[in-house]
């Protein structure tokens, strides 16, 4: 029966007990099993990587294997049972230290571990010391500690694991035998989840685990920790519950956001960031979200195989006429844009105010133009452009044109509301009223308007 005192969460109750179980790292568990087997084991190891990949989990297993009962030698498969296995799990064993290098990094906690790992183990093979967050150790103590690590004491190994390899000292890394652990796949991390989703009877869409897998960002921890927290909202774990839940933005809202930037609609675009940002979504979250979608739009043009690999397949349709519709080399350079501006934000005090920059940044020079969408029957939704237009409010970009091949989008979209007989076109220096609605005398009086030729194209009638 659950009690307050049995509940784990998932990510505790699923901690890998044997090498077989750990996940996404087939080549680490089987140099390590090899080691033990061959009865190579090294001084110290150092385990890197990005967090919640398995390199604590990897570190208990050795410790247990190197140390089981319930062989006579080390063994590759622990049994989990013995008194060692299970003191070494519960984190109260003589011979197994876990330490927090992050609290314990000054100088005298270096003297006291190298002086405890000097002690013979009790009524065990090895004396194993796992340094977390080794990375924290200060600079001083990372040197007290280059002996002992170089050469152990027998029978004593160390266990040094860090999210940040490289502020070790080489001197320390180039003394231990590393182990990088990467970032479990997508589909890997996908599986995993599903499969724990039906141990426990959650109730999962594959939309949903698909969407946990993308927050998780290859960390199985915070797949699982999500998996948890969610599934305590005893309701259908779907891909737009997780987005709520994670004040993720949804598929819908991020595409439209990217067709409004590709078309040059600035003023809506702008209007569209500051609804989020209201919404409560952070300038980080949009900048990652699209981050995505550029990236998935990359992989969209570069072969519409690759559909299967996008994050975001709910509206691919949608993706599929972005990506149709709009050169490679603005989707690269937007990219590239993307990935500096959420590098420089971290740094920047008024994320807002960055975020706007950076999608004014993202407009292509010359923005991209959108046919109708077909509906069903292979009819055009919307109405072919006409010379008239009808009254409603539509979108213009105002193309200069200069020749016919080089064109080049004036500053700004503009915004022209078209009702009863009358045209005001708003951009953001100047409104004018034009007592027509055809295109061309439109296109012809803000030509005179600006002082150059210019040509108008019609976008969205709303
Ligand atoms: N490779 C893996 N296979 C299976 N489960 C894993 C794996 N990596 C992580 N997990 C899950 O995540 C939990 C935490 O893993 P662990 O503490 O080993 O990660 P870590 O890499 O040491 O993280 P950190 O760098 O944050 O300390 C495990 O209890 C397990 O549920
Ligand atoms: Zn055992």
């Amino acid at each position: 029966m659950l009690t307050p005192e049995n509940y784990q969460p998932l990510h505790l109750k699923y901690r890998p007990q044997q090498f077989k179980d750990l996940i996404g790292q087939e080549l680490i568990s089987r140099a390590l099993k090899n080691a033990i087997a061959s009865l190579k084991i090294a001084n110290s190891y150092l385990f890197t990587g990005p967090r919640g990949t398995g390199k604590t989990s990897t570190a208990r297993i050795l410790a247990k294997a190197l140390n089981c009962k319930s062989t006579p030698h080390s063994t590759t498969h622990p049994c989990g049972k013995c008194p060692s296995c299970q003191s070494i799990e519960r984190g109260s064993s003589i011979n197994v230290n876990e330490i927090d290098a992050a609290s314990h990094n000054g100088v005298d906690d270096a003297r006291s571990l190298i002086e405890q790992s000097h002690f013979a183990p009790i009524d065990g093979r090895y004396r194993v010391f796992i340094l977390d967050e080794c990375h924290m150790l200060t600079n001083q103590s990372q040197n007290a500690l280059l002996k002992t690590i170089e050469e152990t004491p027998p029978q004593c190994v160390f266990i040094l694991c860090t999210t940040e390899p490289h502020k070790l000292l080489p001197t320390i890394s180039s003394r231990c035998q590393t182990f990088n652990f990467k970032n479990t796949s997508l589909k890997t991390l996908s599986q995993h989840l599903t499969q724990i989703a039906q141990q426990e009877n959650i109730n999962t869409t594959p939309d949903g685990i698909k969407a946990i897998a993308v927050q998780a960002n290859g960390g199985l921890r915070d797949g699982l920790q999500l998996l948890s927290g969610l599934s305590l909202l005893s309701c259908e774990i779907t891909s737009d519950l997780v987005i709520k839940a994670t004040n993720g933005l949804s598929p819908q809202t991020i595409s439209q956001l990217v067709q409004k930037i590709l078309t040059g609609q600035t003023l809506d675009l702008l209007i569209a960031g500051r609804e989020l940002i209201e919404e409560g979504k952070t300038p980080q979250s949009i900048l990652k979200s699209l981050t995505e979608t550029y990236r998935d739009l990359l992989l969209l043009k570069s072969d519409f195989k690759c559909h299967t690999l996008i994050s975001n397949s709910s509206n691919l349709t949608h993706l599929k006429q972005l990506a149709d519709s709009t050169e490679l080399e603005i989707l690269d350079q937007g990219l590239q844009q993307l990935i500096q501006s959420e590098a420089q934000l971290k740094t920047n005090l008024n994320a807002t105010v960055w975020l706007e920059i950076c999608l004014l940044k993202l407009i292509p020079a010359t923005p991209i133009f959108l046919p109708p969408i077909s509906n069903h029957n292979g009819q055009r939704k919307r109405e072919q452009q006409q010379s008239e237009v009808s009254p409603s409010r539509i979108w213009a970009t105002v193309v200069e044109k200069v020749n016919p091949n080089n064109r080049r989008r004036l500053s700004l979209a503009a915004l022209i509301d078209i009702s009863e007989g009358e045209a005001v076109l708003k951009v953001p220096s100047t409104e004018k009223r034009f007592f027509t609605k055809n295109q061309e005398k439109i296109a012809y009086l803000i030509s005179n308007l600006l002082g150059y030729q210019i040509q108008l194209i019609f976008k969205y009638v709303h």
